[in-house]
C-alpha cells in the first residue's frame, strides 16, 4: 500500500477495533505518524494500517459494499455501524444480503406495503431488504420452474430464525394457495417447525 501525507488509514484501536486515522509523516520505510479522527497522534508500524476510502464521510455509509474502494475487514464494519445508526439495517455486497440484528422492532419494516414495493422489484433496485431476496427466489422459481435455495447463516442470537420467519412471511404473501392443496401457503407455513 502506498502511503503519503494525507493518505485515510485504519488503525487497530483497543476500544474501538478499528479507528480512521490521517497519515502526517510517511518519510520513514518502517513507521507513519498518524492523527486519529479523534485526534490523538500515534505511530504505527506501515504493515499495521489499512487502506480508507476517501469517501467514507458519504452520509448514511454504501447500500451496496462492491462500491467501497477497499472491501476491508474496517471499512465493512463502519459502514455497517454508519447504516444500522440510521435503522437500516440491511445491507448488500453483491447478491448476499447482511443483516444487524436490530434487537427492536423497527415501524414499517415488514408491514403490507413495504411487501407490495418488493414484489417483482429486481434485486437492488430498491433498499437492500429480505423480502428483495425472498422476492428473486420467488421469481427465479416461478420462471424456471426449480426449486431455490436461500442460505440464512450467522451466529447465535444474530437473527437466523426471524429472518426465516420473514422469509416464509413473505412467501405466504406473494404465493397464495398451491393447487391441489385446500390449506392456503400461510397455513402449510405455519406448520412448518422452526429449529
Ligand atoms: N429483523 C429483526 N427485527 C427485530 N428484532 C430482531 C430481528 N432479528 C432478530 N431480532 C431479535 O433478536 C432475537 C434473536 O433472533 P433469532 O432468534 O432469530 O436468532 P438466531 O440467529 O435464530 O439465534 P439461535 O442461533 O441462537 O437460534 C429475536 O428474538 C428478536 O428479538
Amino acid at each position: 500500500m502506498i502511503l503519503q501525507n494525507g493518505s485515510k488509514v485504519w488503525i487497530q484501536d483497543k476500544d474501538l477495533a478499528w479507528i480512521g486515522a490521517e497519515v502526517i509523516d510517511s518519510s520513514s520505510n518502517r513507521i507513519v505518524n498518524l492523527v486519529t479522527v479523534s485526534g490523538k497522534k500515534v505511530v504505527a508500524s506501515r504493515e499495521d494500517v489499512l487502506p480508507r476510502d476517501v469517501d467514507e464521510d458519504e452520509h448514511g455509509g454504501v447500500e451496496d459494499m462492491i462500491r467501497l474502494t477497499y472491501l476491508n475487514e474496517p471499512g465493512v464494519l463502519y459502514n455497517l455501524r454508519r447504516r444500522y445508526e440510521l435503522n437500516d439495517i440491511y445491507t448488500y455486497t453483491g447478491s448476499i444480503l447482511i443483516a444487524v440484528n436490530p434487537f427492536t422492532k423497527i415501524p414499517h419494516l415488514y408491514d403490507t406495503h413495504m411487501m407490495e414495493q418488493y414484489k417483482g422489484a429486481p434485486l437492488g433496485e430498491l433498499s437492500p431488504h429480505v423480502f428483495a431476496v425472498a422476492d428473486a427466489s420467488y421469481r427465479a422459481m416461478m420462471n424456471e420452474g426449480k426449486s431455490q435455495s436461500i442460505l440464512v447463516s450467522g451466529e447465535s442470537g444474530a437473527g437466523k430464525t426471524e429472518t426465516t420467519k420473514l422469509i416464509m412471511q413473505y412467501l405466504t404473501y406473494v404465493g397464495g394457495r398451491a393447487s391441489g392443496d385446500d390449506r392456503t401457503v400461510e397455513q402449510q407455513v405455519l406448520e412448518v417447525s422452526y429449529s
